[in-house]
Parts: C-alpha cells; sequence; structure tokens
C-alpha cells in the first residue's frame, strides 16, 4: 500500500496560539513507500555515515537502510568511515555495504562504521559526493549533524546536484525537536537502571549510605528523568533544566542528612549538565564545538561528603559513573523495532525525492519532518510539564530551587 505525498501528520493535537509557537510553522509527511518513485534503482549510489557520539541502535538502521535499499534494486551502497571525516580523510576508505556484510550487525552496540566529531567543510564534503558519484545520502547524527546535513542538502542545491540527504536522528538525550522520542533513548534508561541499581543496593546495605549516580545529559535530563521515573529509588533527580541549591535549609545536602535520619539511605541521580552554574566553566569546546562540562557527580560525591564530616554524621558514599555504559550497548527490543522502522522509512522517503528531511516518530506516526526545524533548538525537559512533576512526584523531593 502505497502513501499518498498529500498525506500529512498532525505535529500536535493542539491549538497553536501564536504562528510562532514550537511546530507550528512545520508540515510533517506521512512516512512511507510512495507509489511513484523519483530516482530508479540502478542509477543509485547510496552511501551512510554515522556521526556525533555512539547511540543504540545505530547498526540496527544501517542495517535497515541497506535491506531497504536492496529490496528497492539498489547495488551499490557504501558507508562512510568515521562520521564526516570518511568525507575528507583520504587515509579511511568507503566500505562496501551488502545485506551479507551486516546480516549481523545488529547485535551488537556501537556503529559498524565509526563514528566522529568535528571538522570538515561543508564544500570538501560535497566535493567529496560529487567525486564518489554519490546521490542518495543516509546521515545518522544529533543535532550538530543534522544541521551539518542541512548545510550539505542547501549545497547540494545550489550546485544543481540531484542528491537526497536524508537523516534518522541519533540522540540519546531524546534532545530533538518535534518528535515523540528518538532511538536508543528507551535502552539508555533501561541500561541506566543497572547503575542506579547497585547504588540503591549499595545504599541500603551500608550503614547511612548514599549512593550517586551520573548519567548522560549534557543540556537535556530526558535521561536522568526517565531513569529515576522507572527506577522508583531515587530520592532526588537533578537535572540541567532545574538549577538547584546545594547548601542552605532548602538545599539538597540538607534535604540528604534528612533522609539520613528518617530512612536511613539515599540514592541521587544527576545529569551531566545538572549544576554546571556551581562550578568554574571549563571555557573548552569539544572538536564539534560543544562545550566540555565540568564533572558535577565528582563534585557533589566531595560536597555530599563533605557536609556529612562537618555535621558530626557519618555517611557512606558510593559513587557510580556509568556513562559509556549506558550507550555502547546493544539496542532492547523496542528501539530495534523503531530503528528498523526509522531505517525503512529513511530510504523510502529518499526514493520519494524527499532533501533536507529527517525521518522520525510524530504522534505515534512515522513521518518526515524538515531538518531546520527539528534542531531550531535543542528540546529539553520543561520544568513546567506534568511529566516532570510526576518524576519529582515519585522521587518526593522537595524544591530545592536557589531562593534570591
Ligand atoms: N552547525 C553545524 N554545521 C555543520 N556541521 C556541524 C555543525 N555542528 C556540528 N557539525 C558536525 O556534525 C558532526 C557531529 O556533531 P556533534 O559532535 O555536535 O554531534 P551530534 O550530531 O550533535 O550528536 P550528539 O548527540 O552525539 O552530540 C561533527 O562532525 C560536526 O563537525
Ligand atoms: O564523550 P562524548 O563522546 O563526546 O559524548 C558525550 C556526550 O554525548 C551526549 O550523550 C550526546 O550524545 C551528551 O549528553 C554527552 O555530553
Ligand atoms: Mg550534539
Amino acid at each position: 500500500m502505497y502513501v499518498h505525498n498529500d498525506d500529512r501528520v498532525l505535529l500536535k493535537v493542539i491549538e497553536y496560539v501564536s504562528p510562532t509557537s514550537a511546530g507550528a510553522d512545520c508540515e510533517v509527511w506521512r512516512a512511507g513507500p510512495r507509489k511513484k518513485i523519483y530516482i530508479r534503482p540502478e542509477e543509485v549510489k547510496a552511501a551512510i555515515v554515522t556521526c556525533g557520539g555512539l547511540c543504540p541502535g545505530l547498526n540496527d538502521v544501517i542495517r535497515q537502510i541497506v535491506f531497504t535499499l536492496d529490496k528497492y534494486g539498489v547495488k551499490n551502497i557504501v558507508g562512510i568511515p568515521y562520521g564526516y571525516r570518511g568525507f575528507f580523510d583520504d587515509s579511511l576508505s568507503d566500505i562496501n555495504l551488502t545485506t551479507h556484510y551486516v546480516q549481523n550487525i545488529h547485535l551488537s552496540g556501537g556503529s559498524l562504521l565509526g563514528v566522529s566529531r568535528g571538522g570538515g567543510q561543508t564544500s570538501d564534503i560535497v566535493d567529496s559526493l560529487e567525486k564518489r558519484g554519490i546521490n542518495m545520502l543516509f546521515v545518522l547524527g544529533g543535532n550538530g549533524t543534522h544541521a551539518g546535513a542541512n548545510a550539505i542538502h542547501d549545497e547540494c542545491w545550489r550546485r544543481k546536484m540531484k542528491v537526497m540527504v536524508v537523516c534518522v536522528p541519533k540522540t540519546i538525550d531524546n534532545d530533538i525537536l518535534l518528535m515523540d522520542k528518538t532511538f536508543g533513548f528507551d535502552t539508555a534508561v533501561e541500561a541506566a537502571q543497572r547503575a542506579i541499581s547497585a547504588a540503591y543496593i549499595e545504599a541500603r546495605s551500608a550503614y547511612h549510605g548514599i549512593g550517586v549516580v551520573k548519567l548522560m545529559g549534557r543540556q537535556s535530563g530526558f535521561i536522568a528523568q526517565y531513569a529515576s521515573l522507572a527506577s522508583g529509588h531515587v530520592n532526588a533527580c537533578l537535572i540541567p533544566e532545574v538549577p538547584f541549591t546545594l547548601h542552605g535549609p532548602n538545599g539538597l545536602l540538607v534535604y540528604l542528612e534528612h533522609l539520613i535520619h528518617t530512612q536511613g539511605s539515599a540514592v541521587v541521580c544527576i545529569a551531566e549538565g545538572a549544576g554546571q552554574e556551581l562550578l568554574p566553566p571549563k571555557g573548552s569546546k569539544d572538536a564539534s564545538g560543544n562545550p566540555v562540562l565540568s564533572d558535577t557527580g565528582v563534585y557533589l560525591q566531595q560536597q555530599i561528603k563533605n557536609h556529612f564530616i562537618a555535621a558530626g554524621t557519618p555517611a557512606d558514599v558510593k559513587y557510580i559513573d556509568p556513562t559509556y555504559m549506558i550507550r555502547a550497548c546493544q539496542a532492547n527490543s523496542s528501539d530495534s523495532i523503531l530503528c528498523t522502522v526509522l531505517g525503512q522509512n529513511a530510504v523510502h522517503g529518499a526514493f520519494a525525492g524527499f532533501s533536507g528531511i529527517t525521518v522520525g516518530l510524530c504522534n505515534t506516526h512515522y513521518a518526515y519532518f524538515p531538518i531546520p526545524q527539528v534542531i531550531d533548538h535543542p528540546r529539553r525537559v520543561d520544568p513546567s510539564s506534568r511529566m516532570w512533576h510526576r518524576c519529582i512526584t515519585s522521587t518526593g523531593q522537595p524544591d530545592f530551587t536557589p531562593r534570591a
């Protein structure tokens, strides 16, 4: 059954108050195979590239793109090694991708193709596409990668090159706008449970035990929020979107003291971007220009220890940082399904002639989004949302917001 090009997915089942509300001006196409295809399969040279940090499910998406291209009859498929770097680093060679080659890659985490951050001029990448004769490009990555893909799309358009650039959002942080969720997020939340569980068991078993778990989330605290909600053992969830105070009567430290006296143990879950304002900024950036963050997890652990020493109350503080363990793993079943459908739809989108789009889940429907709208700014936890309130209701934490 084919999808008609005029089919649309309703972005939000809400009435927009103003045309500048997020998503109000965004057209979202229904994803899926079209009756009329834009290019003959025998003319296609397809490439797949994975950029940014790792994310569970990358291999599932790569595999499904190759399988679906094969179903359309495409024989010429290459993998670009190590993200955008593979386009301009002459020491790196493309990888020929066949269904046989990718058959089992979803059984392990990581990316078959490798990933990287930083580097590369758009014009060099487009030169490279031209030189290699690539006319279908599948780009898997987060906000930065999407910005790069959109620039590639614009440059191809400017040069009148017929290249379809189609993205699949990859971010365990779940920080892409307008989508229900991105692949890898569920797996990361699930993997974080082992760390939180260990922190809880350690804390419960120790005399006055306190467990601190740091999870990824540079600007968006979704992983910490959902992992805390899923666990049920977290007493305080700290995210970048909600400033907190450590000291003073409404601070975290006094609350932990209260928990130790009333229930004997406590668990804190902190997102890496939370509490950055408590430490001097590092001032450095990674290769892609993302700010390098201070380690608030280690700082928090130290502050808790100091506080309890000063209070004369014994406390056994255990710190767990499972950072890379929650993303370097194999996708769970629900993410595998998501990856499979996203991968298939990425190929359908390219064959339908879309370019400069990304594939995502919108109100439970698979859809094509224009890239600029989904990366206008990172999606963040809304502290006044019902979901955040559900989270703090579940942890039972008081309001740690700094008071004037
Ligand atoms: N504004 C931009 N314009 C063009 N290219 C960009 C831009 N921002 C980042 N890139 C490129 O995109 C690639 C990935 O960017 P980045 O390291 O920020 O990861 P990301 O896609 O945001 O994923 P993650 O969620 O893991 O951070 C890098 O090669 C980087 O050079
Ligand atoms: O250490 P790396 O590879 O730069 O990745 C860390 C970053 O990845 C992210 O999860 C984004 O993918 C951020 O939250 C985190 O800061
Ligand atoms: Mg990014």
